[in-house]
């Protein structure tokens, strides 16, 4: 097992990593539960896979947990789904004493961290990642939230957990889609810090990734770049690279058609072919990225028109009276923030720059 420590001024957790860590689980959990009540927020496919493992190996070790398990994906990443969430905590009759695990993706580690933030002011919780997404970025780093009808994740805290927990041997049951989908996330730290990574992407393949070396240079990037900036107000924003546009594609299409990696495979490509177009980035980077992205089976561009999918973009949460953040790479493995008026945005992320600068490097 490896442990990388997040630090904030606030406060400090681990991050285990570790094949089979799962057994584990119950003494990793025990100091942060002392005497309350373990309640695990899952969804119904992990429910499925894992439930009756969880409540054995909890069972073993002298505490039943409570469980909730909510419906899965980000279509239930809402207000509806947190209501009925605050009412099971409610009729668990859950108090500060008692501790939250959130077990599942990115969609459970965030509505279920956004519950564990709000009820009672706050319950402490535990984040067990089993996505690809959640091992890589979610899990970590504290941004809890739910999407609003005004947009993805607009409503939301920062509420660092106590303790994170990945087993990698957990992938083994995830969807080939959600797996692919993760790739977009791995790829973004490649793009905006380490561009060896990247590098080993080029090389590898699915079934060559080292996966926990993976997981474990993803998390070690989060985790220093949350120690520096918890509350995303500098570096942090670098992780939102391929967010403008892809959060504004995954709402235009109300959530139903892309998931989260596979939107900002989508807005990396858009956004980088922008600053390409205005020499801020390196030449050839566009389809160098562009490449990688269809390795791993992602998409590289979408079918909705600029027209309905820029307005969405005016929601990003890198906005500040009349003035936005983006978050760009000026070569693979380096990132940049680069301050822009809003008008500015449509001009960088518009289709006829893709267009013009994606083509694939061979
Ligand atoms: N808070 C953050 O810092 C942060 C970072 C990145 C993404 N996100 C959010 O994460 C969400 C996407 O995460 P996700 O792709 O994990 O979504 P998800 O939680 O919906 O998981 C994707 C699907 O995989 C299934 N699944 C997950 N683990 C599994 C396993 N081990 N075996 C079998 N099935 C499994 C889930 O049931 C679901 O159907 C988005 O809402 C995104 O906004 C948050
Ligand atoms: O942790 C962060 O900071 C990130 O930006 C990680 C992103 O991958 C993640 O999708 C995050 O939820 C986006 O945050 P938001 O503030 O744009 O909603
Ligand atoms: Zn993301």
């Amino acid at each position: 097992m490896r442990t990388v420590t997040v630090k904030t001024e606030k406060d400090t957790y681990p991050v285990h990593i570790g094949s089979a860590i799962i057994k584990e689980l119950p003494d990793l959990a025990k100091p942060i539960l002392g005497t309350g009540k373990a309640v695990v927020i899952t969804d119904e496919n992990l429910f499925g896979f894992y439930g009756g493992r969880l409540s054995r190996i909890f069972t073993d070790s002298g505490t039943a947990p409570h469980f909730i398990v909510l419906p899965p994906g980000e279509e239930g990443k809402n207000l509806a789904a947190l209501s009925r969430l605050y009412g099971s905590l409610a009729d668990l009759d859950v108090t500060r004493d008692d501790t939250i695990i959130t077990f599942g993706g990115g969609v459970s580690g965030d509505l279920g961290g956004f519950a564990a933030a709000t009820y009672l002011r706050g319950v402490p919780y535990i984040q067990v990642a089993t996505s690809v997404i959640a091992q890589v970025d979610s899990s970590v780093g504290g941004k809890v939230g739910i999407d609003l009808e005004s947009g993805k994740n607009q409503a939301g805290s920062f509420y660092q957990p106590k303790a994170v927990i990945i087993d990698p041997d957990l992938l083994r049951t995830l969807p080939d889609r959600c797996r692919r989908d993760g790739m977009g996330e791995v790829i973004k730290y490649g793009c905006i810090r380490d561009g060896e990574l990247f590098e080993i992407l080029e090389k590898n393949c699915f079934d060559t990734l080292a996966w926990e070396d993976i997981i474990f240079r993803c998390v070690q990037a989060k985790a220093d770049i949350v120690a520096g900036d918890v509350f995303d107000k500098g570096e942090r924003m670098l992780l939102n690279f391929g967010h403008t546009f892809g959060h504004a594609v995954e709402k235009y299409y109300e959530f139903k058609h892309y998931m989260h990696g596979e939107a900002v495979a989508i807005g990396m490509v858009r956004i980088t072919a922008g600053t390409e177009a205005r020499g801020l980035t390196d030449a050839g980077t566009t389809g160098r990225l562009k490449k990688l992205l269809k390795k791993y089976g992602l998409p590289v561009e979408t079918q909705a028109a600029d027209k309905d999918v820029l307005p969405y973009v005016r929601r990003d949460k890198k906005r500040r009276s009349g003035r936005v953040t983006l978050a760009i790479i000026t070569r693979i493995g380096q990132g940049k923030l680069l301050p822009a008026d809003l008008s500015d945005i449509e001009m960088y992320l518009q289709r006829g720059l893709y267009d013009e600068f994606s083509a694939d490097t061979e």
